[in-house]
């Protein structure tokens, strides 16, 4: 493709790929120029041009000299543009989930009923991409937007109609997913997390709001989940821009959640849609994967899936990688499960799934990931306190903090938790002390293969380890 083709000008030089890390560039590519909250992406502008870049997109007060200047006052924007030009087709159904906690859960839930509906359907997000077949991590949840591009152009030439992708806020906020055509777009709830990034509440709030504001389609559809505090403000965005409504919840106009029956293996729901109710067994545990699967039913059917079909399709659906995941049956006969809660509010939804199913005491091991929002800690340690039976504080991923420090912030919240440092030792302790009517939960991380100590990955997965501590 000539550069010319691609900015609308007369260029005639090749484009070969995109860039946004000079280390990456090849000769043909187009480098984006980005200050970073750690670098400043434009002191590699020579770099990537000695590397062969024969185009860059960067500020207009960028100086570039020896490639073609694309000047733009939002060069992240403007190069998901170009990027988006390069690498169509995509596959022709694309909806992005965002919230603080569910998007990935929703993603694979979305993908899973668009398979069970005969589609060829992918989702890209924390767990990777992710089709039939095959799953490849990137890295991110939102990865980076020529890898984003490339992927999902990827995913279209295998065949892929469907995408299901997360838009996180850090996502939303560098641009990181443009330049699909997003027919419906869906909020699941805010709570805290990520204010070391966001700096507050609102602007958190603002970053997730950008996905209804100005990525997805004039004519998509916001799908929202109607139970969260902050839902309105959603709604109040899709009226504003004459967007197609689709809400679900116990508040939900198209989906309505009318009764939630625990059961042993799943629960039991009874849901109103266009004018008739509908019976689901659901076999998935917790009020939040209950949510999860209905926002996850609403973009189906915001894409023109069939409602009756759509909804009797859940009680198909696969439990999600380290989502309320049974991992181990400790000796004593009590139920092990992993959990991805890393928040506040993700934690109290993890431990008010299992608590009815536990007739003695729910245990829960958690730690905090370093390098994250600091002011979650302490919270998270008073939600385990308040509504755990026993509490052990542990490490997450410590990255560069000291492990000891985050512990201590998450002990303010719970002084009677006990703490073991070592994740190994603290799941060991609390699957072997566990009681047959008792119930352990490990949150925090889910799905991961490694823990984060400095600049290493050590190897560390908690179904694993919880299955050696149980043997
Ligand atoms: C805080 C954050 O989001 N950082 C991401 C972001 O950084 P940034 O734009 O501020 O970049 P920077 O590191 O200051 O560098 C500026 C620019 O210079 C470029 N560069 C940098 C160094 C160099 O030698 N050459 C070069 O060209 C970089 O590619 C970048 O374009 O852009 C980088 C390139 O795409 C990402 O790798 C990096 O993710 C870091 C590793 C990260 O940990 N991100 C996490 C917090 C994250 O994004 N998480 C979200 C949310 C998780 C959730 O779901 O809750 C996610 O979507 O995964
Ligand atoms: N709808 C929900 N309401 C409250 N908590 C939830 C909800 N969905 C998931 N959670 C909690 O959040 C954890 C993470 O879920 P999931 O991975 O689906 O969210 P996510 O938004 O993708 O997270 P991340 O921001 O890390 O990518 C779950 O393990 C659970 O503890
Ligand atoms: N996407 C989240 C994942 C957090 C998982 C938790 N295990 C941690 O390391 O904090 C983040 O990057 O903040
Ligand atoms: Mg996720």
């Amino acid at each position: 493709m000539k550069l010319g083709e691609l900015t609308g000008g007369s260029e005639t030089a090749t484009v070969t790929g995109f860039a946004i890390d000079h280390r990456k560039v090849a000769p043909g590519t187009i480098f984006g120029a980005f200050r970073g909250l750690r670098v400043d992406g434009e002191a590699f502008i020579d770099d990537a041009i000695r590397a062969g870049a024969v185009a860059v997109v960067a500020r207009p007060e960028a100086r570039v000299t020896g490639a073609v200047h694309i000047a733009a006052e939002n060069p992240r924007e403007r190069l998901a543009q170009l990027a988006a030009l390069f690498f169509a087709p995509f596959p022709e159904i694309a909806v992005a989930v965002t919230g603080t906690n569910g998007k990935t859960s929703t993603v694979e839930m979305a993908r899973q009923l668009w398979r069970m509906a005969g589609h060829a359907a992918a989702s890209i997000g924390t767990l990777g991409v992710t089709t039939a077949d095959e799953r490849v991590s990137t890295g991110l949840t939102t990865p980076d937007v020529v890898t984003f591009l490339s992927n999902a152009a990827g995913l279209a030439r295998e065949g892929v109609t469907h995408l299901a992708f997360e838009a996180s806020s850090h996502g939303l906020t560098q641009y990181r997913t443009e330049g699909l055509n997003v027919a419906a777009a869906a909020f699941t709830n805010l709570s805290r997390d990520h204010l070391d990034y966001h700096g507050d509440m609102g602007a958190y709030l603002t970053a997730k709001l950008r996905l209804f504001s100005e990525v997805l389609s004039a004519n998509g559809v916001a799908v929202v989940w109607a139970d969260d505090v902050e839902s309105a403000r959603v709604i109040d965005l899709a009226h504003a821009r004459g967007n197609r409504l689709v809400t679900v919840g116990t508040r939900g106009a198209t989906l309505r959640l009318v009764e939630r029956d625990p059961t042993l293996l799943g629960q039991g729901l009874v849901i109103e849609a266009e004018g008739a109710l509908h019976r689901v067994r659901l076999p998935l545990i917790g009020g939040y994967q209950a949510a999860n699967a209905l926002v996850a039913a609403g973009l189906v059917i915001a894409c023109g899936g069939d409602t009756a079909q759509t909804l009797a399709n859940l009680s198909r659906l696969q439990p999600v990688r380290g989502r309320l995941e049974r991992a181990a049956i400790a000796r004593s006969g009590a139920p092990v499960y992993v959990d991805y809660a890393h928040t506040p509010d993700a934690l109290e939804a993890a431990i008010a799934a299992l608590k009815p199913h536990a007739g003695g005491r729910l245990s829960v091991v958690f730690g905090a990931g370093g390098d994250r929002d600091a002011g979650k800690r302490e919270t998270m340690g008073q939600v385990a306190q308040a509504q755990a039976d026993r509490v052990i504080v542990t490490d997450d991923n410590p990255r560069t903090e000291d492990a000891a420090a985050i512990r201590a912030a998450i002990l303010k919240g719970a002084p009677s938790a006990e703490e073991i440092g070592d994740r190994r030792q603290a799941i060991a302790t609390a699957i072997r002390e566990a009681g047959p009517e008792d119930i352990v939960l490990i949150a925090g991380k889910g799905h991961e293969q490694g823990q984060v100590v400095g600049d290493l990955v050590l190897p560390f997965d908690d179904v694993t380890v919880a299955r050696e501590s149980a043997a």
